[in-house]
């Protein structure tokens, strides 16, 4: 894998990321696809929307179908007709929100959602799952702790993920796949720091900063971004998980992050809400019922080249899935875009700008 930084302003940088299956310019919004597909969206639509990265997850494809069906495909880039990069995340995460029968060094038993089985996870599994995926990118198994955790419950996950790190990497027997470490540490500046330290002493192609956006206040996201970002190394790629909304994003790219997933943008347009270089647009709202303009006049999209607000109106109200379909794309197609001109600002030394407009449109809610 290289990675290499083209043009900084201020932390927020701009760099090219090569993989087996192609080329990602950072920074990069990654479309979230579970179950082995971005929701709505066929592949054709995605690469449309110029899409490079996709993310899957070991979680829900171990359980279904099973490695056994993707290996069959000679893996998951075949499976789901995707050409270009897939990151997958370990299933750390996924299992943190469900059940969990048992979580101790060895792994995690949970009870599988599929059929209430019982399902051991491990950091050896985990890359075993995601070397049959055949994903570009892989993530370390790690131990994202619950929000509320106190720090005695952090410090003890932060140090399992420093293990489970260790032996992920240990695992990790593959050609032509990159594995990234995941930095844990909760909101505590101390363990933050530590678990930075923890995670780049063992080498990884990349670094996530995981164990955020899952409901802290925003400071301490910031924060904690900031002083995990201080302790990575300038020339590999920074990726912050679960996030986010543009406004996030932005921020984030203030502080030196490269790439961000989330599912956001794809579950708010599954609920009728477009994404405009004027801010969060709610096509449900019946001041869109008679309105002949496009979801956004600035975006070259196949929704805003075809469609009125008027007719997305009509489909949402009749429960009509393509009105979800045409809204999905939009969606994806502007984070995309959006991305392109945070790349660009930064290229032409006016992000600070940039961000500041952008900021002001979204945080003033909707158009
Ligand atoms: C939403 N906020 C958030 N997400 C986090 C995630 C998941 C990132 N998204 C992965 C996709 C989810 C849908 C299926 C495909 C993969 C995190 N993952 C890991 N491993 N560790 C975290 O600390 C970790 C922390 C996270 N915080």
């Amino acid at each position: 894998m290289e990675f290499e930084v083209k043009k900084t302003s201020g932390k927020a940088r701009v760099g090219v990321l090569k993989l087996p299956h192609g080329v990602v310019r950072t920074p990069v919004f990654m479309p979230v696809g579970t179950n082995a597909n971005v929701k709505l969206l066929t592949p054709r639509d995605l690469e449309e929307a110029g899409a490079e990265i996709v993310l899957s997850n070991t979680f829900h494809l171990m359980l279904k179908p099973g490695v056994e069906i993707i290996r069959l495909h000679g893996g998951l880039h075949k499976f789901m007709g995707w050409k270009k990069p897939i990151l997958t995340d370990s299933g750390g995460f996924q299992v943190f929100s469900l059940p969990k029968l048992k979580i101790d060094d060895e792994g995690v038993t949970f009870k599988s959602p599929i059929d209430g089985s019982k399902v051991f996870l491990s950091p050896e599994i985990s890359m075993e799952v995601q070397i049959a995926l055949g994903s570009d990118i892989c993530m370390a198994f790690d131990h994202c702790p619950p929000p509320d955790a106190d720090y005695e419950v952090v410090k003890e996950a932060t140090e399992r993920t420093y293990r489970w790190a260790l032996r992920s990497k240990e695992a990790f027997k593959t050609e032509n796949q990159v594995l990234f470490g995941i930095v844990q540490g909760g909101v505590y500046p101390d363990l933050r720091k530590k678990s930075a330290l923890q995670i780049t002493s063992i080498g990884f192609d990349g670094y996530a900063i995981g164990g955020l956006s899952i409901g802290e206040e925003r400071s301490l996201t910031l924060e904690m971004t900031e002083i995990t970002v201080e302790y990575l190394p300038e020339d590999r790629p920074r990726y912050f998980m679960g996030g986010g909304s543009p406004e996030l994003i932005l921020e984030l790219v203030d502080r030196g992050v490269d790439m961000f997933d989330s599912v956001f943008p794809t579950r708010i347009a599954r609920h009728g809400t477009a994404l405009t270089w004027k801010g969060r647009l709610n096509l449900k709202a019946s001041y869109n019922k008679r309105s002949l303009d496009p979801v956004d006049e600035q975006c070259g999209c196949y929704t805003c080249k075809n469609f009125t607000r008027s007719y997305i109106h009509h489909l949402i109200d009749r429960g009509e899935v393509l009105g979800q379909i045409l809204l999905s794309l939009h969606n994806v197609s502007f984070m995309i875009s959006f991305m392109d001109e945070v790349r660009r600002s930064i290229e032409e030394g006016t992000f600070r700008e940039f961000k500041g407009k952008m900021i002001d449109v979204y945080s003033s809610g909707g158009v």
